[in-house]
């Protein structure tokens, strides 16, 4: 019996039926997956790496190079995706459908991220098999897990490992974001994430009575002072005078009281007790000390019977306590080097964009390694977390071979062994 014949495509699909949707990702057969993928080449060496449990490991293939003394590249993509409510879809979420009328392929997970992961391979084996080409300095492609919640059992505790150390990376392409345009985007920083509980508390008492310092008085007046905060940093987008990550985005996702009855809520208590949440994400650029004394002194006041939570998803600073923001200008020899391969390849740039969400980007930008976030999609709806997540497999296609990905890859790669200034450099 012959092997069935697998394409980049089919590839693609397959990686792409394995469910590593949150809340229980099957991360093992993913794992499974890209390894006898990556063994059909044969220079590369695969290591499966465990930080926390055996049901999150963190797949690591490395292309040596001929001068190992080198910083190394580091390709990263992660392994998870966020769930999908297949119902609401056109097609099953993780039935990969290739539409035959324009090449769309449906999956969660098809642009965040499982696209970038299969097109660093399938580079790689372009590059090795039809081109003979082998690097000079090492490539690594890690597949790490548990990014979509917060990448902590996942990319924080590899870049503090031994393993991660040994590596000497030099430089990391991490995923990027769709364009509806015709130039790819770049990202040199995330917004970082804070989640803010506060609560209120107050004098409960009769639904029919009138009086001060209620719970819920105190929440509501806290919620008008957070309402116009939002609204504040929300026209500065509408006016065009920001981008939606170059400002404070404070976004209520829950709200927490009343007295349980069995038919809802007892209707003439007046509670004791409020919460909300907030999903807080600040740029580079901002002070989060201000934003403390903000929460501290506005939107929970002790004063007004107020207490807070403000749980910090990552860091905001690297260790010279500086924003977390790779530098996107000549300063910065592998900024040149990967803008050059692009426009090599005939793709154009846009220019370079903080994301308005966060990646674990924001781990390797904190130990002072250059991350740039590049998926390679253009002229595509940006799709990620949405339903109906597709991507075309011509704009796949794209990024692998016929200019973009092979061919900055390869000019890339190329570029980076020629240009001797970088030769030994470690930023
Ligand atoms: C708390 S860190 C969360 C990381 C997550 N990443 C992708 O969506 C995000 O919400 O941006
Ligand atoms: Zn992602
Ligand atoms: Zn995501």
């Amino acid at each position: 019996d012959h092997p069935p014949t697998t394409t980049p495509i089919t590839r693609f699909q397959n990686y792409l039926r394995i469910n590593t949707a949150h809340p229980n990702p099957d991360y093992n057969t993913a794992v499974t997956y890209l390894s006898s993928f990556a063994r059909t080449i044969p220079t590369l060496q695969i290591q499966t790496l465990y930080f926390t449990t055996p049901d999150k490991p963190l797949l690591l293939i490395t292309w040596p190079g001929s001068n190992p003394s080198l910083p190394s590249v580091l390709l990263n993509s992660h392994l998870d995706s966020v769930p999908a409510e297949s119902l609401k879809w056109f097609h099953d979420p993780f039935e990969a459908h290739l539409s035959p009328d324009d090449g769309k392929i449906y999956a969660r997970g098809a642009q965040d991220d499982k696209c970038v992961g299969m097109q660093y391979l399938e580079a790689i084996k372009e590059l090795e098999i039809n081109f003979h080409y082998s690097p000079t300095r090492t490539v690594h492609i890690s597949y790490v897990p548990e990014e979509e919640v917060g990448g902590f059992d996942g990319m924080a505790k590899f870049v503090k490992s031994v393993e991660f150390k040994k590596l000497n990376v030099g430089f990391v392409l991490d995923e990027g974001q769709a364009s509806t345009t015709d130039e790819f985007r770049t990202f040199y920083a995330d917004r970082s994430p804070w989640h803010v509980v506060i609560k209120a508390t107050g004098v409960p008492g009769h639904g029919s009575r009138m009086y001060d310092n209620s719970a819920m008085e105190n929440m509501m007046k806290s919620i008008e002072v957070i309402t116009k905060f939002r609204e504040n940093q929300f026209d500065l987008v509408k006016a065009g005078l920001a981008a939606t990550s170059e400002v404070i985005s404070a976004n209520p996702v829950f709200l927490k009281a009343g007295i349980p009855s069995s038919t809802g809520f007892v209707m003439n208590m007046q509670p004791s007790e409020v919460e909300a949440g907030f999903d807080i994400r600040q740029p580079p650029t901002a002070d989060p000390d201000l934003m403390r004394k903000r929460i501290a002194e506005e939107w929970a006041p002790a004063w007004r019977n107020m207490t807070y939570e403000i749980t910090e998803k990552g860091p905001l600073r690297d260790f010279m306590g500086r924003p977390l923001m790779t530098a996107t200008d000549g300063s910065n020899p592998w900024w040149s080097i990967f803008k050059q391969a692009v426009e090599a390849a005939g793709g154009k740039l846009a220019k370079p964009e903080i994301l308005t969400s966060t990646t674990d980007a924001r781990f390797m930008r904190q130990i002072g390694i250059p991350t740039l976030g590049f998926s390679p999609m253009k002229n595509t709806p940006i799709l990620l977390h949405d339903h109906n997540e597709f991507l075309k497999d011509s704009v796949y296609l794209e990024g692998i071979k016929n200019s973009v990905l092979l061919k900055q890859r390869s000019v890339h790669l190329k570029s980076f062994d020629e240009d001797s200034n970088l030769l030994g450099a470690k930023f």
